[in-house]
């Protein structure tokens, strides 16, 4: 098997300091981004640009306004001045209307700002779940791999506010435009001085974004951790545990830990950027007064009228202000464009286990069996072979028990046989060809595994079973069938909302199972669906000595003519099949009937001995 390519583009996975060029490369991120907002909705997308546009040049039209009117009110209070006010009462509607549309476009724009990051956030975690659905379980056992999961997560929801911003930002240019050419007219040296006197705060902000978006980065495991602390703390699933041991203290005292060194963390950052940014801004309000002081100067010696002194003056402060959020909104416009390649980089990720271009037809019915041919496995984050060396045949509608101490590779073979993993060594053939030459989903749709660490899902008793074909969960007939297979119907018959009972805790009236009855439903997947090969990974363990015996007599009969795997430390279990694999250490220890091993006189007569003398 290949090793795993989790390749990341995003610089910032290497390193915390980022700079300029890498800043401007991740504007290349935008366009993709805009592209993702167009598909959500081309109309609002369109519309909120159309107005933001019209909105842009509402704060230059409106000073014009204002000049046009204080130089007409100069020009009537003049001694001896025309009566005639038509004009100036058109300027102050005209003013009045643009004050109206400006804060008419503004809730539209809004309105639809809002609209758009939810119908986007919605899409993208479809997308998320879609993605996921696709990517290996090697690959969701990879902590680096739940980093980027989780920075792709936060996306979905944070993205609404990179939109208004980089829209807000071209509006805001617009607008800077604007206004930049009205002062230019008067005197285009005022542009440099503005320049000038943003530029020390824009350096200030700039590098506080990139030291919070460093530490933030950085921070991704911690906060992983904290919101896992969250959740054990405050679960039904744990509540028990937590109480029992008194583990609240323990997670509370580990939780403060974390987010107390985040909070001192990022205070220190908070208040030096609150003290740099006085310092830094009172040097751009000082360039501001400077340009006051000539205007101010330039109207006293009449050379512009008191309607340019406001207009210029206006202009000034306006320019000024925009252009200072501009660059702010620049930096953590980089910076956003960052995290956004988090996201496109989760989206990269291809899973290695995949069904091939060319596909072999899935034999129906299996005719020679399983063959593992010296396969060797081992799990990426582990130096150790969880499997070596295996070689044995698995033969169509043979019962095959797996017996091995803790951790001596069952589960592992099981996951094999099912490709959640492929063998790094050696092959597994199915009828004569390697599995990796069947459809993946073909192959997994004839197999039914039932795991020891079944999932207990917060869902109605019903689906809980038909989970094991849920494309048949309307197949009320097929449902019950498959409980009264597996012994769930006697645990249905006692739930008030049979079939419709929400189980767990977790929503509305859902009730808890024992663990046996949730055993009992999880087993009813298994005749779900019609696999070939069924596979049931310590199946009985919660099960009381009656229920064992029962399920592997129906078992037993259910699953004749088929081949299926049993793993169980239960050598009342064990005894039943055709034949048992001994594992020790991932190897081939024994294998044969039970008579044969017994005969043998080796680990599993020694290990059917251990549990025997037990029950004397
Ligand atoms: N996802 C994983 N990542 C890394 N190592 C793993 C993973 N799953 C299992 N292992 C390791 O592989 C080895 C075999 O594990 P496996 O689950 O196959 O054992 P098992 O025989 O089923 O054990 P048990 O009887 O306890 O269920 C063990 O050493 C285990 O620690």
């Amino acid at each position: 098997m290949a090793k795993k390519t989790q390749t990341s583009t995003n610089p910032a996975d290497t390193k915390d300091e980022l700079s300029w060029r890498e800043r401007f490369a991740a504007l290349g991120n935008l366009p993709a981004f805009f592209k993702l907002v167009w598909e959500v909705s081309p109309a609002l997308f369109i519309g909120n640009a159309f107005l933001r546009l019209i909105r842009a040049a509402i704060p230059a039209a409106t000073l014009y306004i204002g000049k046009l009117l204080i130089d007409e009110v100069v020009r009537l209070s003049a001694p001896g001045g025309p009566d005639d006010t038509t004009y100036l009462w058109t300027l102050v509607g005209a003013e009045f209307g643009l004050a109206i549309l400006s804060t008419a476009l503004g809730r539209a724009v809004a309105l639809m700002d809002g609209l758009l990051g939810d119908l986007f956030a919605n899409r993208t975690s479809v997308r998320l779940m879609e993605h996921a659905a696709t990517l290996d379980l090697e690959q969701f056992e990879d902590a680096t791999f739940y980093d980027k999961l989780e920075r792709a997560r936060r996306q979905t929801n944070g993205r609404t506010a990179l939109l208004s911003g980089v829209f807000g930002q071209v509006q805001e240019l617009i607008s800077v435009g604007f206004l930049a050419a009205g002062l230019a007219v008067y005197n285009p040296w005022l542009l440099l001085l503005i320049l000038v006197a943003v530029t020390p705060s824009f350096i200030g902000d700039n590098y506080f974004n990139q030291r919070s978006y460093s530490l933030t980065r950085s921070w991704t495991p911690e906060r992983r951790e904290l919101d896992y602390l969250r959740f054990v703390g405050a679960s039904d699933e744990t509540a028990k545990e937590v109480k029992i041991f008194g583990l609240s203290g323990f997670l509370i005292d580990r939780f403060r830990t974390l987010s107390d060194e985040f909070f001192q963390k990022n205070k220190a950052l908070a208040i030096s950027r609150a003290g740099w940014g006085v310092v830094l801004t009172a040097l751009g309000t000082a360039g501001y007064y400077g340009a006051y002081v000539w205007i101010v100067a330039r109207a006293v010696s009449g050379q512009i009228s008191l309607g340019d002194l406001t207009f210029l003056a206006g202009s000034f402060r306006q320019v000024r202000g925009s252009l200072e959020g501009i660059l702010l909104q620049f930096s953590s416009l980089t910076q956003e464009a960052i995290y956004l390649q988090d996201l496109f980089d989760y989206f990269a990720i291809e899973p290695l286990i995949h069904s091939p271009k060319t596909i072999r037809p899935f034999p129906k019915p299996i005719r020679e069996g399983f063959v593992f041919d010296n396969v060797g496995f081992k799990y990426t984050n582990s130096e150790r072979w969880a499997l070596r060396n295996l070689s044995f045949t698995l033969q169509a509608g043979e019962k095959l028990a797996l017996v091995g101490e803790n951790g001596a590779g069952k589960t592992t073979l099981v996951k094999l046989l099912a490709r959640l993993y492929d063998p790094i060594e050696g092959r597994i053939l199915l009828d004569g060809h390697d599995l990796r030459e069947y459809d993946l989903e073909e192959l997994r749709r004839n197999i039914g595994v039932i795991f020891q660490d079944y999932t207990r899902f917060k869902m109605s008793a019903g689906i809980n079973i038909a989970v094991g074909d849920i494309d048949q969960r309307t197949n009320q007939p097929r449902i019950e069938t498959s409980a009264q297979r597996s012994l769930a119907d006697t645990v249905i018959a006692k739930l008030s909302g049979g079939y419709d009972q929400q189980l767990g805790r977790s929503f509305g009236k859902g009730v808890e199972l024992s663990g046996g009855e949730w055993q009992k439903v999880a087993l009813g997947r298994a005749y779900m669906r019609d696999a070939q090969l069924i596979i049931l990974d310590e199946p009985t363990a919660a099960l009381d000595a009656r229920a064992e015996y029962e399920v592997f007599q129906r078992f037993g009969q259910l699953t004749d003519g088929k081949s299926s795997v049993i793993i169980s430390h239960r050598f009342s279990t064990v005894r039943m099949a055709d034949r048992i694999l001994v594992l020790e250490n991932g190897t081939l220890l024994e294998i044969g009937s039970h008579y044969e091993l017994l005969e043998k006189d080796g680990r599993y007569a020694e290990l059917f001995g251990l549990q025997a003398r037990g029950y004397q």
